[in-house]
């Protein structure tokens, strides 16, 4: 046999021995209390084949409907839990939060890729609550209106430049989400699509999303740890090139975090910063003297909201579009409220928000019928458990399942079909909290989505534009067809549709004037 193929069955070898010896003593642990149920494992390999890269959420949502509340599978004796109901997920990520807000460790995303600083990745602890605060500081509800000048510049631009080029939407969204967050949270202006700062930015949340995340994030050397010690020879043998796309990887990431927060500092140093995220925390006395981590806090901080906006953005606004295409009485109902209430000589700013229930139950349809992120990003439970009589071990990946929680039928009757409708009806102020999907699609707990009051304003005054001025329908070819968008999902983590056909364009000569007088 020749040595690669030994080194590769030596590997395989001792993951298997390591698999039976922790298998054991999972076992043991449990000793004869009841795992949550779930699809039958076969031995020591676990639930591998029932796991898929792509679409993981519509396996679990089957397994939701067959086992109930709670699912439990294994890969190699780590234990994975799907959390299905939102009174669980309640239970165990709210309430019993101080032993679910963990964060695996992966040893290729955290270590070999040093995104353990992410704030998305970072242990929950010390670091994690202080990396927490410093968001809450800066995107609390009272905070979230002195976003709104950006949010406009951000909504209006984005408008421009779609009427001006059409068929580069899905860049002008990407340019959107980008913009807005580089200027929130660095002061960074983006004057092109091609912009380092964005082009940055995109390379590296592709690389994190559909590289070292792929397949749910799961490396051989994050099952067997030893491997990130192996000699720079053994690099080329087969199932070993990780550690050199790793070094590339690292690379890449840390320039995407230091270079925006070298660029805020620089403007703060040569005084022409502008008021962002980081110059206002930089710039608080108070707030540097009380840590001697403040700046490599910041530093993270920053880098992590700006990777954890781009892609959920997007993901949300392509929803948007796909909604509209297929639904354009939904488009036709919101223009007429609109109008009725904005007129068409302006655009709908945040006071108008409440007099636009409308609009506001499209974004909240969006959210429920997009599920941006599906499985959610998986916690780490610290400590064994036990719910309802099942045993949930140490260690254990929870995933909370937004997807299944957002399909529930007797929340959200005929679950499948985009319906605004569905949150106009008069119900008591319980059922109206209780059928918001904004309680499940930004997470759960202590690591619930710390952008989620600022990315419900800033959507909101991006669709609620697009709304006013545009049309947006299914394109049409040379020979008069409909042409059906095709709707691929392939990112393991978010919802993304890949890029689909869109046919956008101002509704009415005054809806074109009214956008190229925010920007000439
Ligand atoms: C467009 C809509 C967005 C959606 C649907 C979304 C959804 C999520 C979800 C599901 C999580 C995981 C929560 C958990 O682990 O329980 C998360 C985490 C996070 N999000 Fe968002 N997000 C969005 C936009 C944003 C924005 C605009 C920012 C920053 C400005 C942001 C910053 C973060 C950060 C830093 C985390 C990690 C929190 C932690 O682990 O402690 N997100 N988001």
């Amino acid at each position: 046999m020749p040595t690669t193929n030994t080194s590769l069955f030596t590997g395989l070898g001792c993951l298997l021995v390591a698999s039976i010896i922790y298998f054991r003593k999972l076992k043991a642990n449990a000793g004869n209390k009841h795992l949550p149920p779930g699809p039958k494992p076969v031995p020591v390999l676990g639930n591998v084949r029932d796991l898929q890269a792509k679409e993981l959420w519509l396996p679990a949502m089957n397994w939701a409907k067959q086992y109930g509340e709670l699912v439990y599978l294994h890969i190699f004796g780590q234990g994975l839990v799907f959390v299905n109901s939102p009174e669980a997920a309640s239970d165990l990520l709210d309430k019993r939060g101080s032993i679910y807000s963990d964060k695996p460790q992966f040893t290729m995303v955290c270590d070999l890729c040093n995104c353990k600083n992410m704030v998305a990745f970072t242990p929950y602890g010390e670091q994690s609550k202080r990396q927490r605060r410093l968001m809450h500081k800066a995107f609390g509800l009272p905070r979230i209106p002195n976003y709104y000048p950006l949010m406009k510049t951000a909504t209006t631009t984005f408008l421009s430049h779609l009427v001006a080029s059409p068929a580069d939407y899905l860049a002008h969204v990407r340019r959107y989400g980008g913009s807005l967050t580089l200027d929130v949270v660095y002061g960074y202006e983006v004057t092109s699509n091609d912009d380092s700062f964005l082009t940055m930015a995109e390379d590296a949340v592709g690389v994190l999303a559909n590289e070292i995340a792929s397949a749910g994030g799961v490396w051989l050397v994050d099952l067997l740890p030893w491997l990130q010690h192996i000699p720079r020879w053994a690099e080329g043998l087969p199932g070993m090139s990780f550690k050199r796309k790793a070094r590339g990887w690292k690379k890449q990431m840390e320039d995407f975090v230091d270079g925006p927060f070298e660029y805020v500092k620089n403007s703060i140093k040569s005084g022409s910063s502008k008021h962002s995220f980081c110059s206002t925390l930089m710039e608080d006395d108070t707030v540097v003297k009380s840590s001697e981590n403040f700046e490599f806090d910041l530093k993270w901080t920053a880098n992590s909201m700006y990777s954890a906006s781009i892609d959920t953005t997007i993901t949300t606004v392509s929803h948007f579009l796909l909604a509209m295409m297929d639904h354009p009485e939904v488009l036709k109902k919101a223009q007429q409220e609109i109008d009725a209430v904005v007129g068409q000589d302006r655009l709908p700013t945040f006071e108008d928000r409440a007099s636009l229930p409308y609009v506001d139950a499209i974004l909240e349809e969006t959210w429920r019928w997009g599920v941006p992120v599906p499985l959610n990003l998986p916690h780490r439970l610290m400590e064994d458990d036990i719910y309802k009589g099942q045993f949930i071990p140490k260690g254990s990946l929870i995933f909370g399942n937004i997807w299944a929680m957002c399909r529930n039928e007797g929340l959200y009757p005929d679950p499948e079909t985009f319906n605004p409708e569905r949150f106009m009806d008069k119900v008591d102020d319980e059922t109206r909290r209780k059928r918001d999907p904004r309680n499940f699609v930004f997470g759960f707990g202590r690591r619930q989505c710390p952008g989620n009051k600022l990315v419900d304003s800033s959507l909101w005054l991006l669709i609620s534009s697009m709304l006013a001025t545009l049309d947006i329908r299914k394109p049409v070819d040379d020979a008069g067809n409909v042409v059906e968008p095709k709707v691929v999902f392939e990112n393991p983590i978010f919802r993304t549709p890949n890029p689909f056909g869109c046919d956008m364009r101002p509704r009415s000569e005054k809806a074109l004037k009214l956008i190229r007088q925010h920007n000439p």
